[in-house]
């Protein structure tokens, strides 16, 4: 018999746990979540159709743009089952859309841990590609159910039999479990919601403990501060309720409590396995943590639950302004932009070819183009950046230890031994490119920890590869190698010993810092060639011969001339004898030689952008958005 129906009883707060069901939509990028997400929020319900636009949960610009979701989001949708035994049994589904791209793994493995179940979603016409896999395990790791999910079924290309026996075979199950929907034409998306509703089971917790809700974002808004969201676990978070952070201690008073449905709605309290927003006044994202557990402050709960690890900056780049004058401006814009963004670390830094700037560390190639591109967009600041690296750890003669985040500060002789960052990387590709896949991993310095086939022709091989050769073209060769059809994913795995040199650019004799780049003993060659080619090309001639070098430590190992201008003294000089003629050109020799002892090269501030941004570096990521 399906239950009474209460209306009251799905108002936050007072909503039976048995009622509730926490998921959320894994996929790999581009499978369609968002526009599954969307279809969700029309069939529920909670957004007016007036209102309803493509990609309704992507609120960033820059998301809607590029397509991509880069912040989680959670959505709270009523849903009143359709069909079978539980048909008219009202629900409360909570919905958190994740991003896809590798640079953002980490906002998935949060959000998971907020939810019961997971929804797979796999591209009907594409099958299972490596973001697949990874979100899978994930999910896995997190003991979340699974629903296998066919998308994309109208499309033409859609092979929904064959891909439902890989997934079947992937997670284990039959092939008549895989649920087939389309995003775009919405059909058997109700099903699914009926299918969310009987598969997942309702959180667990501690209606009469003391509160506890964990902290899964936490996002900074110019009129309202930080707003916290949480998934309470034990419990009840009410309106008037002073909080607690449990790693700080820090209390703050509770200005408003609510769910997102997809807006901001505020509620008297949030119950056990809710998910909903907290806003404190708070100023800064720090203060309220993402993985810390929040209580209540009169009644404190006495063992925090258990936290996430702290996003790591992988990737390090200058930034710096292009006019000179706009330092402090970049400065706040960055400051702004790190209140939601605890994953942005920056420190200042000078560069004798670029000026002031600073050294900023992302998480990937991605999140680098999305935070440059939100600098220049949303602040108006013109940038340039130097091309990307990885964290260096050296050991010096001496046993001491030196981390290196700019190639520049590379110490000068007395190292004893480097190390680099490395990743395990999982490529699937067709049968086909297997031998391509190879080649270039084997040129990145990767070895081949182990290869299985997935079908009769899907491949998964699996890598160990210094990151620092993953954040230049990788991507994009792979995709080049293999007509686009493989799919990478990849996760940090420690560090390796390696053969490392740093080479510097030095022109007419002095280094210039913008171009110092840590590189393998083997490839040193190839960047000092390339970069002095480049920039012979980019300088213009000056009054004097101008030697382009690259050089480890004291040893030059490529050189390019830039030509001097031969002024043509003798122009005004005319007949006469020559002795007058000889006299102005040793004269010019002189001046020459003067210029050459005291002279610095001219080098215009678009050389140096185009040496940097011709770089072969952020294909990657520009790559990964489409
Ligand atoms: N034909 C068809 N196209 C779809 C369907 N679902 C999504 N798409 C298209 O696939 C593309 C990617 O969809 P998104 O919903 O943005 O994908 P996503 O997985 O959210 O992407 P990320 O947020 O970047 O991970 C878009 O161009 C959609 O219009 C579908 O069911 N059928």
């Amino acid at each position: 018999m399906p239950p009474t129906l209460d209306p009251g009883a799905n108002q936050p707060g007072s909503s039976d746990p048995a009622r509730i069901r926490n998921f959320c939509i894994i996929a790999h990028i581009d499978h369609g979540k968002s526009t599954l997400a969307d279809r969700m929020l029309q069939l529920t319900e909670v957004v007016d159709p007036r209102q309803m636009r493509a990609q309704y949960l992507d609120r960033m610009d820059i998301e809607r743009e590029r397509g991509i979701t880069i912040k989680s989001q959670a959505v709270r949708m009523p849903w009143t089952v359709r069909e079978g035994e539980q048909a008219g049994e009202q629900a409360v589904l909570n919905m958190i859309d994740t991003p896809g791209h590798v640079d953002f793994t980490y906002e998935v493995s949060r959000s998971l841990a907020a939810c019961e179940g997971a929804v797979l979603l796999v591209d009907a016409a594409q099958g299972i590609e490596a973001q697949t896999l990874a979100n899978l395990y994930l999910a896995l790791e997190n003991d979340l159910h699974i629903i296998p999910v066919l998308n994309k079924i109208d499309l033409p290309a859609a092979q929904p039999d064959k891909y439902a026996e890989e997934l079947a075979h992937l997670i284990g199950g039959r092939p008549e479990d895989c649920l087939r929907v389309s995003g775009k034409t919405g059909e058997g998306v109700a099903h699914l919601l009926d299918e969310i509703v009987r598969q997942f089971t309702p959180p667990v917790g501690d209606a009469a403990a003391p509160a506890r809700a964990m902290i899964f974002d936490s996002v900074y808004d110019i009129y309202r501060g930080v707003i916290t969201y949480v998934r309470v676990i034990d419990g009840k978070i009410e309106a008037r309720d002073r909080i607690k952070m449990m790693s700080t201690g820090a209390a703050h008073e509770l200005l408003e409590i609510g769910v997102i449905s997809p807006e901001m709605v505020k509620s008297p309290a949030l119950g056990v396995g809710e998910v909903g927003y907290l806003i404190t006044g708070v100023k800064d994202v720090r203060q309220s943590r993402v993985g810390d557990t929040v209580t209540i402050n009169g009644r404190p709960a006495t063992t925090a639950l258990g936290g996430y690890k702290d996003p790591r900056p992988m990737v390090y780049s200058g930034l710096y302004p292009i006019d000179g004058s706009d330092y402090p401006a970049l400065r706040d814009a960055l400051d702004k932009l790190k209140l939601n963004d605890a994953a942005l670390v920056y420190e200042p830094e000078t560069s004798a070819a670029l000026g002031f700037g600073f050294r900023c560390g992302f998480l990937g190639l991605l999140h680098l183009e999305i935070i440059r591109e939100r600098l220049e967009r949303e602040f108006a600041l013109d940038l340039i950046s130097t091309a990307p690296n990885v964290v260096y750890r050296v050991i010096m003669d001496d046993a001491s230890e030196i981390t290196v985040t700019n190639p520049s500060e590379y110490p000068v002789g007395k190292v004893a031994e480097v190390y680099e960052p490395v990743v395990r990387a999982t490529v699937l590709t067709p049968n086909d490119y297997v031998g391509a896949v190879m080649e270039l991993c084997q040129g990145r310095r990767g070895s081949l920890l182990g290869m299985d086939y997935l079908s009769t022709d899907r491949v998964e091989l699996r890598y160990t590869l210094p990151l620092a050769e993953i954040i230049y073209d990788f991507f994009d060769q792979l995709k080049s190698r293999t007509k686009g059809y493989a799919s990478l994913d990849y996760e940090p795995s420690g560090e390796q010993h390696s053969d490392l040199v740093k080479v510097d650019i030095l022109l007419h004799g002095e280094a210039v810092d913008a171009f110092s780049a840590i590189v393998h003993k083997d490839k040193a060659y190839n960047y000092g060639v390339n970069i002095a080619s480049k920039l012979q090309k980019l300088i213009p001639r000056q009054q004097f011969e101008v030697p382009i070098q690259a050089a480890i430590g004291s040893r030059v190992i490529a050189r390019e001339t830039i030509r001097a201008i031969r002024k043509d003294v003798l122009a005004k000089c005319y007949g006469g004898d020559i002795t007058r003629k000889r006299k102005l050109l040793e004269k010019q020799k002189e001046g020459k030689k003067r210029m050459k002892m005291v002279g610095r090269v001219e080098v215009p501030q678009e050389a140096f952008i185009a040496a940097l941004s011709t770089s072969d570096a952020p294909a990657d990521a520009k790559a990964a958005k489409k």
